[in-house]
Parts: structure tokens; C-alpha cells; sequence
């Protein structure tokens, strides 16, 4: 289990550009699945969950290409379908969470998909209902082997159907479209997710020529094809990573461009930050955050506490949550902080209260902040981090923080944000990885 050693209390300052967005990716990465012709994608972030997946397409026998740093071509022409019911598969499958969305794909494809539980963040239930009621209004046979935690689709056929998502799952709705894509006839997805992953991955099976329409809304339509062909897709930028680097530089009250941030898939974020008082400008694509030395909540227009909480897209990201909340800590004002998503993704304050920031829980969605507006200064402490989330919310507290803090199993850091200790660095942080 490797640590980061952290001196914090220092000013940075530079420029950063941000990964390619991890969420999009998975769900690019699987797409490829879909097609035996070639498919390019670029900007794909070297981080663990990425890694992981394309180790999986690769024993699947997709032929994997490393064309330069981040881009990567694949060619799914000759599968190997044993794999799946492999006991590699049940290991590998269940370390991440993006593998769930290997089932769409090749159901539609090869008829079959299997998956173990998969991975991902310990924040409460994550159920996978939403999935699987989809695949099945496709027409595909459900099983499910209780003892094993192995979900299993399959189907001669899939026909296209009406249907409405129980609720709008990202990684569901990503499955069911890829699933969709190959159905013979007509499917529409009401209550799909339309956050910018899911509009980017109908980009892409669109290229690849799949008919969508409805793309960025609630309501997909989508007209079966037999096949699908190759394309070359770039990945956005990732919008969590790009409200990570807006929390470093305002806790550690530095200037910071951020490069080439995409502002128009950034829906509420930027809103979100100006309500907790947070300078910023736009200057052309980038991102620059002055150094300020204080942020000051504003209240609702009534003068009660301002609430940030999370919804689906075009609401605000709950991955951003936990940033939100560790910024409060220094900023002048109260916010309270309801995560309605997840039920275990707030326990990490009590790592932010041992450093001395005042924070209530309020019961395990809701969090009230009472910022300190830096009169009095985080603790530098050793913690362990939780989830990915937490761990770069703990991570930017402990930039923060005088003296030197550790921050153990930080795996949970590197499943999502690239080679993160030497871009701190490049911008002047002292972080070890020991
Ligand atoms: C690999 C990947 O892409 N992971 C993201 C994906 O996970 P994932 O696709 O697993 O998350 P879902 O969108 O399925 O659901 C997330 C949670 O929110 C709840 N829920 C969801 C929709 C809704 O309308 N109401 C509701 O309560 C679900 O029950 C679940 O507890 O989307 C989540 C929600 O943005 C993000 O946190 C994850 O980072
Ligand atoms: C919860 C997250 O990831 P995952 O769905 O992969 O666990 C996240 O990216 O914040």
C-alpha cells in the first residue's frame, strides 16, 4: 500500500492540463467491443482503472495498440468469448467499475454478456437493477449466481422496445444504448443520463454508424444497425480533475491556469464555484484562478445557508462533492453539503475535523461547513484514504495544511487522476511518494 508525505502550507503557481475524463473512457474503451474494424482513441489517462480495462480487452483478445502516450488503437476482430466465464475474468472483472459496461456490448455483438460484481467506490449501494431491467427489455435472458456475485445476459436476438430507466444510471444507460445500437428496430431510453460521457459516447457510435438521436437529452432514440464500423474518438477533458485543480489552488490560495478545460461541457461546475466565492476567468478555452486570499459563500437571496448538492446531469456532479466540502472548510460562510446519491461518501470528514476544520455531520448525506476563512489553518495529520474522492479532497486539505501530513492507500488517488504527484510538483507542491 503505497503513501504520499505532503509538507503543505506552500504556494504553487503554473499551469496544468487536465487527463483525458476516466468516466468517459470506460465507457469508449468498451464500445470498441462493438466493431471488428479498427478504432483510435485519444487523450485516454494513464491511471489504474484505464490500465485495468484495457488489460481486460486484451485477454479478451482485442489487439491493443499503444500509438503514442495517450492514444491507443483497437481491434476487436477476433474475440476470445472463454475468457468471460474464466475465473482471470471473475478476478479481473471485479476490480473496477467500468468493466460493467463490457455486458452492453457484447450482448449485442456475441449474444452474451457476463460480469462479476464490479469494483469501484465503497460509497453505499450500487446497484445494478437499472442495467439489467434494460437488457432485458431488449428481449435477453437474465441470470444471476448468487454465490458468485455473476450477472449473466443472453439473447439470439435483441429487439429494439420503448423503455423508461428506473432511475437515470450513467453506466446504465451507457450499457443499454450499446446494447441498443445492434437491436433490430427501434429503441427509445427515457430517463437516460445525458451527462457529457454519455453525449461523447453517442458521438462515437454515432461515427461509428449507429443511428441516436436525442443526444444531450433524457429521451435517446435509437435506430438498430447490423454493424458497426471503425472511428477515431478523442476524450474530453475530465471535468472532476479540473474542479480538483480549482480545489488545490484555492486551498492553497495560489494562481493556477488550467488548460484547454472544454467550458461547454462543464455544465453547473463553474456556477458552483462562483457560489462559494470563488474568483475565476475564462480566457479563451483555459481556466485561470487568481490568488485569493479569501472566498466568501454567498447566501441564498433570502440570506438562508446555501445548499450544494448533487443531482443527475444537467445537475451537479456528486464526484465533485467531497472537492466542494473541502473547499468550505477555508472559505468565509456556511454551505451545507447534501450528497443524495451516495449514502457513505460524506465519512471522511472526520479526517477533515481531526485536522481541525468545523464540520457537522448531519446525518450520512449531509454535511453542514462552517469556514474558517484561513484565520485559523488546517492541522497537517495522517490519514488513509477512503475513496477516490475523499482521497483528493484529503489530499488538497493536506496542501493546505502546515507541516507534514501522509496520506496512506493512495491506489484509490491514482485510480483516477494521472501521475498526480509530478503535476503537483511541476507547480511547486512538496509531495513524496514513499
Ligand atoms: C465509472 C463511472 O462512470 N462512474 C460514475 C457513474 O457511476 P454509476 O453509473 O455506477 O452510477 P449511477 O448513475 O448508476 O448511480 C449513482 C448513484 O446515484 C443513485 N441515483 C442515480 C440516478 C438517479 O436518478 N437517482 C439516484 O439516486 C444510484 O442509485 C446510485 O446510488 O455515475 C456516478 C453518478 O454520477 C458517478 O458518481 C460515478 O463516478
Ligand atoms: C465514484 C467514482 O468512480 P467509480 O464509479 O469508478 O467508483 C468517481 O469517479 O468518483
Amino acid at each position: 500500500m503505497a503513501s504520499f508525505k505532503i509538507e503543505g502550507g506552500h504556494k504553487l503557481n503554473g499551469t496544468i492540463t487536465p487527463q483525458g475524463a476516466k468516466n468517459e473512457v470506460l465507457q469508449i474503451l468498451c464500445a470498441v467491443l462493438l466493431t471488428p474494424e479498427k478504432v483510435t482513441v485519444h487523450n485516454v489517462p494513464d491511471i489504474i482503472d484505464v490500465n485495468k480495462l484495457i488489460f481486460i480487452l486484451g485477454e479478451l483478445g482485442v489487439k491493443v495498440e499503444k500509438l503514442s502516450s495517450n492514444s491507443y488503437a483497437f481491434q476487436a476482430d477476433e474475440v476470445n468469448l472463454g475468457y468471460l466465464e474464466s475465473p482471470e475474468f471473475k478476478r479481473d472483472g471485479s476490480s473496477l467499475r467500468g468493466s460493467i459496461m463490457l455486458v452492453g456490448p457484447m450482448l449485442a455483438r456475441f449474444g452474451k454478456g457476463y460480469i462479476p460484481k464490479p469494483g469501484g467506490d465503497k460509497i453505499g449501494r450500487r446497484r445494478l437493477d437499472t442495467h439489467f431491467e434494460g437488457f432485458t427489455n431488449l428481449g435477453a435472458f437474465f441470470r444471476y449466481n448468487k454465490e458468485e456475485s455473476f450477472y449473466g445476459v443472453e439473447a439470439e436476438e435483441l429487439f429494439g422496445t420503448d423503455m423508461l430507466l428506473d432511475e437515470a444510471s450513467v453506466t446504465g444507460t451507457a450499457n443499454i444504448l450499446m446494447a441498443a445500437v445492434l437491436a433490430t428496430g427501434t429503441t427509445t431510453i427515457y430517463n437516460a443520463a445525458c451527462e457529457p460521457y454519455i453525449q461523447q459516447l453517442c458521438k462515437m457510435l454515432n461515427s461509428m454508424g449507429a443511428n441516436i438521436t436525442g443526444v444531450g437529452s433524457n429521451l435517446l432514440t435509437i435506430i438498430g444497425v447490423d454493424t458497426l464500423g471503425g472511428c477515431e474518438h478523442t476524450v474530453l477533458p475530465d471535468m472532476i480533475e479540473i474542479g480538483s485543480w480549482i480545489g488545490v489552488a484555492v486551498m492553497t490560495r495560489s494562481a493556477l491556469t488550467i488548460k484547454n478545460v472544454s467550458w461547454e461541457n462543464l455544465g453547473q461546475i463553474p456556477n458552483v464555484f462562483a457560489k462559494l466565492g470563488i474568483e475565476f476567468e475564462k480566457i479563451g478555452d483555459d481556466i485561470f484562478i487568481p490568488e485569493q486570499e479569501s472566498y466568501e459563500i454567498q447566501n441564498y437571496i433570502d440570506g438562508s445557508v446555501l445548499t450544494v448538492s448533487d443531482a443527475p446531469w444537467p445537475g451537479f456532479t456528486p464526484d465533485l462533492l467531497s472537492i466542494v466540502l473541502v473547499i468550505a472548510t477555508q472559505a468565509k460562510g456556511t454551505v451545507l453539503i447534501h450528497q443524495k446519491m451516495f449514502e457513505s461518501r460524506l465519512f471522511f470528514v472526520d479526517k477533515l475535523i481531526d485536522m481541525g476544520a468545523k464540520v457537522i455531520l448531519c446525518d450520512p448525506h449531509r454535511a453542514t461547513v462552517i469556514g474558517q476563512n484561513f484565520e485559523s489553518t488546517l492541522k497537517a495529520t495522517t490519514m488513509t484514504s477512503p475513496d477516490i474522492r475523499a482521497g483528493i479532497s484529503l489530499l488538497i486539505a493536506a496542501l493546505s495544511a502546515k507541516g507534514t501530513s501522509i496520506i496512506h492507500n493512495i491506489e484509490q488517488i491514482d485510480r483516477g487522476y494521472e501521475n498526480i504527484e509530478a503535476r503537483l510538483k511541476s507547480i511547486g507542491a512538496k509531495i513524496e511518494r514513499i
